[in-house]
Formats: structure tokens, sequence, C-alpha cells
């Protein structure tokens, strides 16, 4: 949890930014010892592990400090050295090393003039955050002590380590997630066998992990799966992106049953299949009127059918085809269940919009996976659809959608719920004075803020720009104002730095609740909540106002 002041904190950056630049010194004074050793020998094995080992280091760090050309020529030569020296043969090509160096010189200089400069902390706040445990394990202690900052920044505790070795020893509380450079330890094992090692690392620990490393190949993301990661994250990484992931890997969505719904005119074996389906958790509904569809489909929403190939007047080809030709269910799986051996007719069915075959008579356990994966898969891509990409949070469409969707729930079970209309003060000031990369950093900030610190069943969305809305299920307004509230000041208390100049921003909010205005549709009370942030913008910001009836 950081507890430094903001002052302190920003002098603590500006050292690590100070250390780096004066290591990168000693790195080039290396780099030129082993450049002119090379001259002479230029197929010196020690010499070329050297010199890759040094261009390696400096490929995982310039970019997280700011030197960005610099990191990406270091990484450019580090992959041609590295293929190289994979050869099993001495290395017969020769490589300009002189040249080389006088590029990464070339990219230094030119790094050292832009001096790009743009990170994130947070100033002592009287709020204090269930904070997730992130261990991080990284060899480089600049670098590890930068990280540390920019995770502690969005709401993450950190716990640093600077060889995966020392993981064992620790018995204090158990991480909610690792972060690990993929070189993270001095242990010989490491340079033998890498997947090995971390899997022996690991194999006591159980929370997700995280890779992060120099190397953009392929060969680096699979070892990190094998070795048991979750991901991997290429350097300088991407804080954003990786705080992003970070908070919806410890907080994953609630997730909700399998929606089925079985077309199927043999009404024992729906029976079945629906019995065997329920008690792997998913809800299934049972067709077996084929005129019913539409209907049955709308009102249910599944997110999978199951269809035999031969019902009374219709086949399962044709309503599968049916299903196409409407804009919304046009890419809803349809998996067939048929004993049809006819191959020719087997081909019809999958081309008129199936997307599988499961055999009759049916191997159960194989369908409930199959059924399990296919959703699975379907509903991650409708989440990217709707996921805005800066903040994670849903896009306009769909946050509108949710809203309508909740209220039309509610109308059926009734629950009070309510919206909330979010907006940054004073944003365009923030694009003008440091630029729109910087608006950006901002606005996702105010997306992970939200995505901490709201319930997994809440829907929150990115409204546009710099504007958010929330719908916070079985909450009154009374309750909203308190958690905006409580947000607000969080996201007050966040110190941006750009350039070397710090600033923070504030939120202004309005807030409804369904019972406050029980004849509202959902289009009213987003037009309420909106009113009441207009009414917040304009008794000074920084505060949220109840909507009125
Ligand atoms: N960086 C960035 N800026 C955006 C984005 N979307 C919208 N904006 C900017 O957000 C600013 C919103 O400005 P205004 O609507 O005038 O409001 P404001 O400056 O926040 O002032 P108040 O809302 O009255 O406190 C505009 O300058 C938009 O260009 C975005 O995705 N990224």
């Amino acid at each position: 949890m950081i507890k430094a002041s903001s002052n302190s904190l920003t002098a603590r950056m500006e050292t690590l930014r100070i250390a780096y630049n004066k290591r990168l010194k000693t790195d080039f004074k290396e780099l030129d010892i082993l450049v002119e050793r090379l001259t002479d020998d230029a197929s010196n094995t020690e010499y070329l592990k050297l010199l890759h080992s040094c261009f390696h280091k400096m490929a995982g760090s310039a970019g997280t400090f700011g030197f960005q050309q610099l990191g990406r020529k270091v990484r450019e030569y580090e992959s041609l050295l590295s293929e190289a020296l994979k050869a099993p043969q001495p290395l017969h090509e020769t490589f300009p090393f002189a040249d080389w160096l006088d590029d990464l010189q070339t990219a230094l200089k030119a790094d050292q003039k832009s001096n790009p400069s743009v990170g994130i902390e947070t100033r002592q706040s009287s709020l204090s955050l269930e904070e997730p445990l992130i261990w991080l394990v990284e060899r480089d202690t600049i670098l590890q002590q930068y990280l540390t900052h920019q995770l502690q920044s969005f709401g993450f505790s950190v716990k640093s380590f600077s060889d995966a070795l020392h993981l064992a020893d620790n018995p204090a509380k158990p991480p909610d997630c690792i972060l690990v450079d993929h070189h993270g330890s001095q242990a010989k094992a490491l340079l033998s066998d890498p997947v090995l090692f971390w899997q022996e690392c690991f194999k006591t620990i159980d929370c997700p992990i995280l890779f992060m490393g120099a190397e953009e190949s392929f060969n680096a993301r699979l070892n990190a799966l094998r070795s048991g990661g979750h991901g991997y994250f290429v350097k300088p990484l991407d804080m954003i992106k990786l705080t992003s992931f970070l908070a919806q890997l410890i907080k994953p969505e609630k997730v909700e049953p399998e929606r089925l719904l079985i077309v199927e005119d043999d009404q024992d074996l729906a029976r079945h299949c629906q019995s065997y389906l329920e008690q792997a958790g998913m809800q299934v509904v049972c067709l077996d009127h084929p005129q019913a569809l539409f209907e049955t489909v709308s009102h249910f929403n599944p997110d999978l059918i199951l269809m035999d190939l031969w019902l009374p007047d219709i086949s399962g080809a044709e309503m599968a085809s049916l299903l196409r030709q409407v804009d919304r269910w046009a890419h809803m799986p349809v998996i067939y269940l048929s004993a049809e051996s006819n191959v020719h007719l087997r081909h019809q069915a999958l081309l008129m919009g199936g997307d599988a075959f499961v055999e009759k008579p049916l191997d159960m356990e194989f369908l409930v996976r199959l059924c399990q994966d296919r959703v699975r898969r379907v509903r991650h891509l409708k989440q990217t659809q709707n996921q805005d990409s800066l903040t994670g949070l849903l896009k306009h469409a769909s946050i509108k959608e949710a809203i309508q969707n909740h209220w039309e729930y509610v109308q059926r079970q009734p629950q009070v719920f309510s919206v909330v209309m979010l907006d940054i003060d004073h944003f365009k000031r923030v694009n003008d004075t440091y630029g729109h990369a910087v608006g950006d950093l901002v606005i996702s900030a105010v997306g992970t803020l939200l995505r901490q610190r709201f319930r997994n069943t809440d829907k929150l969305g990115r409204y546009g720009g710099e504007e958010f809305t929330l719908v916070l299920i079985d909450c009154t307004a009374e309750n909203a104002m308190s958690m905006v509230n409580a947000m607000r000041e969080a996201f007050a208390a966040i110190q941006f730095t750009a350039n070397g100049q710090s600033f923070s921003c504030t939120l202004s909010a309005g807030v409804v609740d369904n019972h406050l205005c029980p004849d509202d549709g959902p289009e009213a009370l987003l037009e309420r909540a909106d009113n009441a942030l207009y009414n917040a913008k304009h008794t000074g910001r920084n505060r949220t106002c109840l909507a009125t009836h």
C-alpha cells in the first residue's frame, strides 16, 4: 500500500530515471569493450554471449524508462544475435557490431532529446482499498522499483523479489497474482530447462502467474504457457494493458450459467439431455414446436442451440438457415444432434448454418464439455466486441443495452437499481496541456478504478469520451451516492505525472434509482442521471448530485 506523500514519490520516480540513465552509461562502456574485442575475434562465442546478455537486459528495460528508440533498436539486434547463437555450428555470419553500437548511441541521443516521461502515481489517500497483492519477481532493481510504483498507483499492493528462488521462503499472505520476469532467477536450472524450472518453482503456488520478458517471440509465449503462465507481457510493459489484465484476472467476471436451447421432437431424449446439462449447472429450455423458434430464442436468448436434424415437417438445417437470416442470431452456435450417416446430407446441413455434429446415441459427458467450451468461446468473443479497448468497460451501445435489459428484468423481478453518469472535470484542459496520450491514460485510470471498486454484477460502461455510465444492481441511490463519492475521492487522490509535471483530476457524477422515479423507463432514468450530473457540474464540479423527481 502506498503511504508516501506525493512529493517524495515524484522524487523517487525521478531518482529512478536518473539512476537508469547512469546505468546506461556503464552499459555502453561495457558494450564498447565487447565490440572492440569482437572486432578482433568475431566468432568468439563467449564474447557473443556476453554481448547478447547486455542487449537482452537493455531491451527489457530501456523502453520502460522512456528510451523507446533505443529499446526498439537493441531488441532488433538482440534477436539477430539470439538466432545466430542458437545455431549448432560456430558463427559463420559476421555482424557489423561497430555499426550497431553507433546506431544504439544515435537512438539513445534521440531519446534523450525527446525525453518522453509519462507516469502515474498515488498520493496518500485516507481511503483504504482492499488492494490485491502482487508478487513481483524482477532482477533488475531499478526496473523492480519502477514497476512497483506503477502497480501501486493502480491500486495493487506489491511485494518484490529479486530472485524467484526467494518465493519459496515466504510464509506471508499468499498473493493474488505473480508477475515474474522469465529470466527472474540466477539458478543454473533456469538456463538448462526454463519450463521445468518454472513448473517446479510454482508447483505449490495457487494463483495466476504472468510472465514478462524482452522477447516478443512465439517461443517465449509458448514457454510461458508451458511453465504455467496465464499470460506473457513484452517489455517495455504497457502498464495500462497490464493493470487492466490484472484487474480482470484477479476479479474475474461472475460466470452466468450457460443457456442452452434444445430443439428435439423426441421428448424423452430432450428431457434426458436437459437433466444432464442442468446437473452440469446450465440453464436449459426444450422446444418441440419448431414454429415457436423465433419467439423462444428471442425470449430465452440462448448461448447455443442443440438441434435435432430431422423434425416433423422441417429439418434442423432449415431451422438453422432461418436463424442465420436474422442479423442478431447470425452467429449463434448451432450443434446438430443426429445419427444421419449420409455424408452429403451432413455437408448440406453444415453449409446451411450448423457449426458441428454430435452423434446419436449421445455421449453426454462429451456433450457437456463441448457446450461449455463453445459457450465460453462465444461469450469471450461477445465480451471483446462489447468492450471499450481503452478502459475495459462496456462500450456505449452495450451499456445502453445493459440498462434496458436490467430495467426489463426488474419489471419481472422487482428490485432496486441505480444509474450513475460520471464525467471527468475540465478534461479538455488535460488534453490541451499534456497531450492526448496523457488524456487517454487518465481515462483508462478511471476504467481501472471503476473495475476495482464496483461489484462484478454491476454494469460499467464508457458512455463516450470522458463520460461513464454505471448500472448498480440491487443498490439504492443513497448507497450509490456513497460508493461513487468514495470512488471520486480515490480518483482525486491519483497524482498523474507527465513530462516532469504532476497533476490530478476530479470527477462529477449524477445518480438516480428506479424507486425514486418508478414511472421512468431506461432512457428517462439515464436522462435524469445526466441532468443530475449537469447539476454537479454547475454547482462547482468534484461532487455527486442526486436526481430530482
Ligand atoms: N484523450 C482523449 N480525449 C478525449 C477522448 N474522447 C473525448 N476526449 C476529449 O474530451 C474533452 C471533453 O471536453 P468537454 O466536453 O468540453 O468537457 P470538459 O473539458 O471535461 O469540461 P467539463 O465536463 O465541463 O468539466 C474534449 O476535448 C474531447 O476531445 C479520448 O478518448 N481521449
